[in-house]
């Protein structure tokens, strides 16, 4: 978050750095809430960014920045705010980044109410992009990853319901284990 594209500024490549230093194994999945996604590519990739998620709605120019996060060895996400409808992931544009993120609340604040509307959106990328993970962040925890899985998602972000948790342990075994249980439904 860089207090532009969203209101709130959060963690930098300085702090993935030294998160990386610490826990070296460590995937580290940035979801750049920032105004100029191609501006924070060289820096995140450096700081051991494995993934990077930029914002349909915060360029025009997205195949040059999808081009840009795979020059730097990084995959790509690509994420849609509640009031972006799926229609703006063309197939050339879905089919060209690993992930794709439906954002269930409007970015830029944990421990919003997740939007159960939103995962209409999660339905129609997943038929439309049955190979590419599928992410769902906002307001997610053991009791709707269910839902999220059911939509077709395979990824899901959960904040508060982890930090917030007496046990976060159990609270990530339990968000794991519901989304498993439905993937492993949907395949029979
Ligand atoms: O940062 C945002 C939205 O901008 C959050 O959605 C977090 O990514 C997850 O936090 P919770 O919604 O689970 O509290």
């Amino acid at each position: 978050m860089d207090g532009h594209f969203v209101p709130n500024i959060t963690m930098g490549p300085p702090i993935l750095t030294w998160v990386k230093k610490n826990v070296p194994q460590i995937f580290m999945d940035c979801h750049m809430m920032v105004s100029d996604p191609a501006k924070w590519v060289p820096d995140v990739a450096k700081a051991g960014g494995k993934s990077y998620t930029f914002h349909y709605e915060a360029t025009t120019e997205h195949e040059k920045v999808i081009s840009l996060i795979k020059e730097h060895g990084m995959l790509v996400g690509l994420a849609i705010s509640p009031a972006t409808p799926s229609s703006v992931i063309t197939e050339s544009l879905g089919n060209s980044v690993d992930m794709l993120l439906v954002m269930t609340v409007v970015p830029g604040a944990g421990g919003q109410k997740f939007m159960p509307e939103c995962l209409e959106k999660v339905a129609d990328l997943r038929k439309r992009f049955p190979g590419k993970n599928i992410q769902v962040d906002g307001g997610v925890g053991k009791g709707n990853a269910c839902q999220c899985a059911k939509a077709g998602s395979n990824v899901v972000v959960a904040g508060t319901a982890i930090f917030g948790a007496e046990d976060p342990k159990s609270e990530i075994t339990a968000i794991r284990a519901s989304i498993n249980d439905e993937l492993s439904a949907n395949k029979q």
